[in-house]
């Protein structure tokens, strides 16, 4: 074996690093199919290439055209392009086991094919396995669509369903397919980080919101809050998405398709809705004076096939009770159309704002007594100490002129006495108090009021 050879096979220890490349490549394209076939094809063409290498190194060590399967200098050439061709054709040949190879002599030969042949055999079941399967992967949406769509067939079918519902239903999956619509996005999307949930949401849906002229003058939160509660859903033509009487739940922005308010006859048209248009408002804003309170105003119905984004009250009022100006704008827009429509009472209207006006005032006056009441309870309160520091005094006074004031420093009354008043006052102390010049009532008296004194410091 030529020497060069030898030296440049310690980098095969690189190969960790070809395996790292493919492991990050896979994980970032956007075709990781087409890389996967590209991989596949590449590792047998590195095996056919070293088998190749090995078979011409074999041929070295036993002798060039010493039998009839090794190299055959004189037949195949001696140049290194056509020694390196008919290498890699025989490699090819006997991993694929696709054509006739040189029958082998030599023990070492018999063995080296055989070593060969099985594997060729792994080659071949790891072709048509990986094949199968990116197959199989890129058929996967497809094949899962299908799925669903032949479960509600099948269910329709055990139902007896009529054919009519059930070409409409047909239909609907076809649209829904052909417009490459996917049937549940929130799943789509359910494993990433709600960050990037949102930001994929604002990508997707924020063009189709910017277009409703109800939100133009919103802030942007609140259409960064709104896009993550829209669901997409896909109407037939000649559905109706509500109709007039109905309890309001949710509201619609029509992001494609055409969409008519029709009247109870179904064919009166009142109004055109398309792309960008907004409807189902009306009654889940709860707008004062609507004479049909939460109920459906109209009948709406869908001209073509139309994609609708939904978005529920709860989701719509969660997000404007953190944006009122958002939510004072909305109201009153739906009060214009209502009032267009004939639909809003008036009176019921000045009522009502009437009633917030005295409820707000309700609240000042409250407010304000609150306030007196404070002003109130901080004077007393600023009066009472004054009279409770004004009673301590004269109590001490009153003890000092009893003499009684040797308790005071027990009962923790008034200023501190100097040292010597207090030692007489304690000497005095010390008699019994029948002896003292001072008859009993009195020092019961003092030790009453001493008690009283005590208690209102503890409090
Ligand atoms: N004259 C109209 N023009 C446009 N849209 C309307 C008209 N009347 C009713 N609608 C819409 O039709 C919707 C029916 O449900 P809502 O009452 O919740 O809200 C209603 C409005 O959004």
């Amino acid at each position: 074996m030529p020497c060069p050879v030898i030296v440049r096979l310690n980098r095969l220890f690189k190969c960790h690093r070809l395996l790292e490349f493919f492991d990050r490549t896979e994980t970032r394209t956007n075709f990781p199919n087409a890389f996967r076939i590209a991989k596949l094809i590449f590792i047998i063409l590195v095996v056919i290439h070293w088998n190749a290498c090995l078979y011409f190194a074999m041929s070295y060590i036993i002798g060039f055209d010493s039998d009839y399967w090794v190299y055959n200098m004189t037949k195949n050439g001696d140049s290194f392009a056509s020694q390196y061709i008919y290498c890699f054709y025989w490699s090819t040949l006997t991993l694929t086991a696709i054509g006739e190879v040189p029958v082998p002599t030599r023990e070492e030969e018999y063995v080296f094919v055989i070593i060969d042949f099985l594997i060729g055999v792994l080659i071949f079941a790891t072709i048509v396995g990986n094949v199968g399967s990116m197959i199989t992967n890129m058929n996967a949406a497809r094949a899962e669509f299908q799925s669903r769509m032949d479960a509600v067939k099948q269910y329709m079918e055990l139902r007896k369903v009529s054919k009519e519902l059930e070409n409409r239903v047909i239909k609907w999956f076809d649209y829904l397919w052909s417009n490459k619509q996917s049937l549940d996005e929130e799943a789509v999307t359910s494993i990433l980080p709600d960050k990037l949930k949102a930001e994929i949401a604002i990508h997707v849906h924020l063009d189709t919101l910017k277009k409703v002229k109800l939100f133009q003058d919103c802030e942007a939160g609140v259409l960064a809050q709104l896009v993550l509660k829209l669901r997409l859903q896909v109407f037939s033509p000649n559905d109706y998405i509500c109709r007039k009487g109905d309890v309001g739940k949710e509201m619609y922005i029509v992001k494609r398709g055409r969409l008519c308010v029709v009247g109870d006859d179904g064919k009166t048209v009142f109004a055109t809705l398309s792309d960008g248009a907004v409807f189902g408002e009306l009654s889940i804003l709860n707008i004062e004076g609507n004479k049909t309170g939460n109920r459906r105003t109209a009948n709406v119905k869908s001209v073509g096939y139309s994609d609708l984004f939904c978005l529920s009250k709860q989701d719509l009022w969660d997000v404007l009770e953190e944006y009122p100006d958002a939510r004072d704008v909305l109201i009153e827009r739906g009060r214009q159309i209502l009032l267009k429509d004939g639909l809003l009472d008036e009176d019921a209207l000045r009522k009502a704002q009437k009633e917030k006006i005295s409820t707000a005032e309700k609240c000042l006056n409250l407010e304000s007594a609150l306030d007196n009441l404070q002003t109130r309870f901080a004077r007393l309160l600023a009066e009472y100490t004054a009279s409770q520091k004004k009673m301590k005094q004269r109590v001490y006074r009153l003890e000092k002129h009893l003499n009684l004031v040797s308790m005071s420093p027990y009962l923790g009354l008034g200023p501190e006495i100097d040292a010597k008043e207090h030692s007489t006052l304690k000497q005095r102390n010390s008699l019994p108090y029948h002896t003292t010049s001072q008859p009993s009532t009195f020092s019961s008296l003092s030790r009453s009021l001493s008690l009283k004194v005590e208690r209102q410091y503890s409090q």
